[in-house]
């Protein structure tokens, strides 16, 4: 799989079996380019078309379900310019649409998993898709024509799979201006993706109730200082609160942007400007309003030996995805902090429109 991301990124096809019989050859549509699309013709049994979640569909206007895929073809024909004018909307004119029709597919389709394979390499939920020819085996295939090959399966379960086997690299005291005993417990999945931080203040007693802060990253606001959300007020808030009360653990989370990555997250930013709130300018990318997963929290909680925390939060999906996950929140801690001149829209939207307790 993480082979497979990387191909994506860099532009090069890959192979998808999906679930429903079906397997595509797919780009990624941000890092496609002509020379690529013409290798899928080649490859493929059928004209690339780009397949699209289906919010980026309503988006583009199409009046298809929000959670289907959708399948974009292009009468005049699909080119590198035109698949990724019409995955971004922060390019190009906006005026793509009518050279696109869409026709929605079923939940299970394989490109379902070749959007979702598009988002786990942090790029733009859209791919430029070709089936293979009839007959067929999607790895003798790829194994001739020397590519990367997935199974929908394997996507689908990508997050769990990478979740269920985090371990610990390495543990170091960091002494940290709020909070001077201070260590940090690294952790790794076996697959070599992306790692998260255990900051570990004091000396929780295991077995007890932990004051616990669930922190996803924000390069913008927890290192730059970014004045657009409320992440740095609230990091170095939760190390203070946390140290003021004695001990507890900070899980610092590598998922970036609502987990869409820094760079969709600046696109966002770009259509937050043009007018839309955080939430839907989301969606007119593509993703969903959140796509964290709260796995990996949970499983760095238990394996530190965590099962009940007292949770610094106002995000009611974080308390519902621990208790998905097994970890008992006993109760809720308020986490807010003043708006800032800049950040009043997002913090009422992150309460009329994400369910956020204010
Ligand atoms: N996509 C997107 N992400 C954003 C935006 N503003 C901030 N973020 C990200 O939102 C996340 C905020 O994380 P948290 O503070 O842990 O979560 P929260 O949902 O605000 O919940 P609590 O703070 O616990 O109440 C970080 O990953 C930020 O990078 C935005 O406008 N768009
Ligand atoms: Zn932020």
């Amino acid at each position: 799989m993480d082979r497979a991301l990387s191909e994506l990124r860099r532009g090069e096809p890959v192979v998808l079996a999906g679930e429903d019989g079906r397997a595509l050859i797919v780009l990624a549509a941000e890092s496609a380019t002509n020379q690529g699309l013409n290798q899928l013709s080649s490859l493929g049994a059928g004209t690339p078309s780009l397949a699209v979640s289906g919010n980026r569909a309503r988006a583009l206007g199409f009046d298809l379900p929000a959670g289907q895929p959708v399948l974009l073809s292009a009468p005049g024909g699909l080119t590198a310019e035109l698949a990724r004018e019409l995955a971004d909307p922060t390019q190009g004119t906006g005026t793509d649409r009518p050279r696109a029709v869409a026709s929605a597919l079923s939940e299970n389709a394989a490109e379902a998993a070749a959007t979702l394979l598009a988002k786990l390499a942090r790029l733009l939920p859209a791919t430029v898709v070709a089936p293979l020819p009839k007959g067929q085996d999607a790895q003798a295939f790829a194994k001739r024509h020397d590519l990367m090959a997935v199974t929908a399966a394997q996507v689908c379960d990508y997050r769990r799979q990478s979740a269920s086997t985090l371990y610990r690299v390495v543990e170091a005291s960091v002494p940290l201006l709020d909070a001077e005993q201070t260590r940090i417990v690294a952790f790794r999945p076996s697959d070599g993706g992306p790692e998260h931080l255990a900051i570990v203040i004091g000396e929780p007693a295991p077995g007890e109730p932990v004051l616990a802060r669930l922190h996803s990253e924000c390069f913008t606001g927890d290192l730059l200082g970014s004045l657009r959300c409320d992440c740095g007020p609230q990091l170095r808030g939760a190390i203070q609160e946390i140290a003021t009360a004695g001990s507890g653990v900070l899980l610092y989370l590598a998922q970036e942007g609502r987990g869409i990555g820094l760079l969709n997250k600046l696109r966002a930013y770009r259509l937050q400007d043009g007018g839309l709130d955080t939430v839907d300018a989301n969606t007119a990318l593509g993703f969903d309003a959140d796509e964290r997963v709260y796995l990996p929290a949970a499983s760095m909680l238990k394996g530190l030996g965590f099962a009940r925390v007292r949770l610094l939060t106002n995000n009611p999906d974080k308390m519902a995805q621990l208790a998905r996950w097994g970890v008992e929140v006993v109760e809720r801690v308020p986490h807010v902090f003043p708006s800032n001149g800049h950040n009043e829209a997002y913090l009422r939207a992150k309460a009329e429109r994400s369910g956020h307790l204010f």
